[in-house]
């Protein structure tokens, strides 16, 4: 169980509110004068990972009280329950141990009496050979022909993890092609089918619950493509296997439960890139870099587990985000990623941040009285510079962002890396410090400008500064890396959740469009004029009625 505090009646709280007078005057050119170490200070090297965060607007008492908070609200308490398997989802009345797939250490994880570790380890197991075989042709599909494309049909966890991690290690790929299906716009499915022939096609069905609207009718459109292109239904064994929680439904589509890779309850879907749901990446680049993908996130897990607050970095992104989110009223939070090949990880982070702390209710089932999740954004720099980074430079809102880069690139092209990394400096660099009117001022002269000139332009071209920014600074964007920044995010998006109590692990917030969905289908599936609904919604279907 989470403990149920509302940390804005906590102690430090009250401390950070009256501390947030003093900071609020301090301009981040000023902390880093006065203080020679602030760098060596506000840093951690973990692995090859350094996440510097001295670039934010805190001092020393601010990590203090900060630290004092996440104690006050129980997050030691919380990490335990967590990782030892309780039943910290509550309004699901499940334990939350994706953890548990990732553990290499193979140490026992018990839930209700009984260790999961044997059945992780028999789905890993089965994952490495069903894998191997495809990659090495071994498995042959319905005409004797090997397996060149991939198409894994799943929506929301069960598609943007397996996306962004293929995507990510894109470097390490193999020779399958990769396909990911997720809308249900019939455009989605139509498209991908056009590219591959269906002798040598795998099918992967991605739903933990195996129920899911958009998943089920893709899944459904793809096997009578297959069947309709001369394959018999016993033929779907070789081209169709799913991915899944729910056996029965998985058997009632018509999968053999043989080419079925099972998880379970425990394993949240937007935490579920660890799981089965994993075989895409499993499949493009290999077992062993999935292997090590896992291993990555277990470092973290250790990491996050193990180390006091102050050098841990899952507890001090998560506080700082509170800081900003709950003090400075920052309603969004960037990620932005220099590497072209993590150009989906803002988006996996949407939902694993905003499915996970997009909430209201408290945990006491109270409606709360502070802000909770923000909203997270991002595409990868440069080019995010050339679209958005102008409000986030001279705008009136505050935007902290998360910079992330590789030191090195797998595509050293010319000068192509020293480039984009000059710009990943520059900007941090730029957002604290901002310009000045007078450096603004010395610079017009030193052009040429006239005094009138001057007076005209000067304003437009100053900058604050003072602008947050964390730089996660990575030796290279590997499987282990890579591994563990995902983990490193999944953890600080749990302590917000915990310090704003909130159940971080439920989704109920999605059910409600779902339903209304499911109560509209039968009204389009004739030419009725509708009333029942209000006169937009009826308004709205009336025309589209008229229209198709
Ligand atoms: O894997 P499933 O059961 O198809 O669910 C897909 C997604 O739908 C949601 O339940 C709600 O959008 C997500 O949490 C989940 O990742």
């Amino acid at each position: 169980m989470l403990p149920k505090i509302n940390f804005t009646q906590t102690q430090s709280y009250q401390y950070l509110a009256d501390h947030l007078v003093e900071i609020s005057d301090k301009h981040l050119r000023g902390l880093f004068a006065e203080d020679a170490e602030r760098f060596n200070k506000f840093s951690v090297l973990f692995n090859d990972i350094l996440v510097d965060y001295s670039k934010n607007r805190i001092n020393e008492t601010t990590m203090a009280l900060l630290t004092q908070l996440a104690k006050e609200c129980g997050v030691e308490g919380a990490i335990q329950a967590m990782f030892n398997g309780e039943k910290i989802n509550e309004t699901e009345d499940r334990a939350v141990l994706h953890t548990a797939l990732r553990n290499r250490s193979n140490t026992p994880v018990i839930v209700e009496g009984k260790d999961v570790m044997p059945d992780v380890n028999a789905v890993l197991q089965k994952m490495k050979t069903f894998s191997d075989a495809i990659i090495n042709g071994d498995w042959k599909g319905y005409t004797g022909k090997a397996i060149t494309d991939v198409v894994n049909i799943g929506i929301g966890g069960s598609d943007l993890g397996p996306v962004m991690v293929t995507e990510a290690l894109k470097a390490y790929k193999n020779h399958l092609t990769l396909h990911f299906v997720s809308n249900v716009d019939g455009t989605h499915i139509a498209e991908t089918l056009k590219k591959v022939n269906p002798e040598t096609t795998l099918f992967l069905i991605a739903s933990k619950t195996f129920t899911t609207q958009e998943t089920m009718a893709n899944a459904h459109s793809a096997r009578n493509w297959f069947l309709a292109a001369g394959a018999a239904e016993s033929d779907v064994a070789k081209h169709f296997a799913a991915l899944s929680t729910n056996a029965e439904g998985v058997s009632k589509f018509g999968i053999d439960t043989q080419n079925m890779f099972e998880f379970w309850d425990w394993v949240g879907g937007r935490y579920s890139l660890w799981s089965a749901i994993g075989l895409p990446i499993a499949l493009s680049v290999g077992f062993e870099n999935f292997e090590d993908l896992l291993l990555g996130a277990h470092e973290m897990d250790i990491h996050f587990r193990e180390t006091e607050f102050e050098q841990n970095i899952p507890v001090i992104l998560a506080l700082l985000g509170v800081w900003y989110n709950n003090f400075f009223e920052a309603e969004t939070q960037a990620i932005l990623p220099y590497d072209q090949y993590m150009h989906r990880f803002a988006a996996y982070f949407q939902q694993g941040d905003m499915e996970s702390n997009g909430k209201y209710v408290a945990r006491d089932g109270d409606k709360v009285n502070y802000q909770t999740g923000p909203v997270i954004w991002g595409e990868p720099g440069t080019n995010g510079q050339h679209a958005f980074y102008q409000l986030i430079h001279q705008g009136t809102k505050l935007i902290p962002c998360d910079f992330i880069a590789p030191a090195k690139s797998h595509n050293p092209l010319g000068e192509h890396h020293t480039l984009l990394l000059s710009n990943f400096f520059a900007q941090t660099e730029a957002l604290m410090n901002g310009k000045t009117e007078e450096e603004v001022i010395a610079e017009l002269k030193k052009e040429g400008k006239t005094d009138d000139q001057i007076a005209k332009i000067a304003p437009f071209k100053v900058f604050e500064g003072n602008r947050p920014t964390n730089s996660i600074l990575v030796k290279q964007i590997n499987p282990k890396t890579l591994g563990a920044l995902i983990a490193m995010y999944e953890h600080k998006i749990f302590v917000q959740g915990v310090i704003w109590n909130i159940f971080s692990f439920d989704q109920w917030g999605v059910e409600l469009g779902k339903q209304l969905a499911g109560k509209i289908l039968p009204e389009l599936k004739n030419d009725d004029e509708i009333t029942s609904h209000d006169a937009s919604t009826n308004g709205l279907i009336n025309l589209f009625k008229n229209w198709r």
